[in-house]
């Protein structure tokens, strides 16, 4: 191995080694120190192992950005969180419960305490704005349609989409969608929110208010979010954690100041964005 090489391989081995903090019991009151774990979970299609060996304790009531090029495994990682995959090896914790080793009632049980936003925004297109935020009241409470109108208006307005309630998908703008699947993913107060790329296909000022919008929506309900990006910018602005993913693993995860400003050859260059440094393109 050449030098450069060997140098490399020394410092991300010294990264993977500060890589998720160690597992912490439960407290005594019951709450898991981590509404949501992944420990050293592997997942393979065919030939190509996407993860290998995943672990990360995401901070309770904090947003957690997930940063990694492009490919690395982080949908992946996002529906492993959801149980739409199942891992090959590994343990996928939420409240403490391991996705895998409840029925399948209990995963679609849990599944309804996420709130997920996918990247574009998973609207159903032939459904007006107020009723897609109010499809999961429908389909998974009992409330009634006087009830559904107060909450599914309340979220409309938080996102500023109470005027376009009538209009289809396909009759609003890429961040109006955006904006309504978070209505919609917040609709039944979850306790965990999934972001996959939220920036992806929005303009910079479009991406920085949706920006203040994810800040200003866990100011005011709180929850475990996570937000998976490879937008730096979005995640200086929204990141309580940071955690990178490369080839697989979690090689960095800590408090986002901490990690913006560290000396370590290999987080700065994955955040600085840099072509210069410890990380190559294979
Ligand atoms: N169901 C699947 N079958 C086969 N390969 C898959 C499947 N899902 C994901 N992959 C592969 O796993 C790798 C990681 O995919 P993933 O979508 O998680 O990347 P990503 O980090 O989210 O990338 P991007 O930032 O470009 O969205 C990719 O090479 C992808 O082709």
């Amino acid at each position: 191995m050449d030098p450069a090489a060997a140098e490399a391989t020394k410092e991300l081995t010294a990264v993977q080694a500060r890589q998720a903090a160690p597992d912490k019991p439960h407290d005594p009151g019951g709450r898991p120190a981590h509404t949501m774990e992944v420990r050293n979970v592997h997942k393979s299609f065919g030939q190509f192992n996407v993860l290998q060996g995943m672990s990360l304790n995401f901070a309770n009531d904090a947003i957690t950005t997930v940063l990694g090029p492009s490919g690395t495994g982080k949908s992946v990682l996002i529906k492993h969180l959801v149980g739409l995959l199942e891992p090959d090896q590994g343990e996928i914790l939420i409240f403490g419960q391991d996705m895998w080793r409840i029925s399948e009632h209990e995963r679609y049980e849990l599944r309804t305490r996420f709130g997920v936003l996918f990247q574009d925004g998973a609207l159903f297109g032939s459904m007006n704005l107020y009723d897609n935020v109010a499809f999961p009241l429908r389909k998974h409470t009992d409330m009634s349609e006087a009830d559904i109108e107060e909450v599914v208006m309340a979220r409309l307005s938080e996102v500023g989409l109470e005027a376009a309630l009538t209009k289809y998908p396909s009759e609003v703008s890429g961040g109006m969608r955006k904006r309504a699947g978070f209505a919609r993913a917040l609709v039944m107060n979850p306790e965990i929110v999934l972001f996959d790329e939220p920036d992806s296909g929005l303009d910079p000022v479009r991406t920085s208010l949706l920006c203040d919008l994810i800040l200003e929506m866990h100011e005011r309900h709180k929850g475990t979010y996570l937000v998976v990006t490879h937008d730096i910018r979005s995640a200086r602005k929204v990141s309580d954690y940071v955690g990178l993913i490369w080839k697989g693993k979690v090689v960095h995860y800590g408090e986002a100041k901490a990690a913006f400003e560290s000396e370590d050859p290999f987080v700065r260059q994955f955040l600085a964005g840099e072509s210069d440094g410890p990380l190559g393109m294979d």
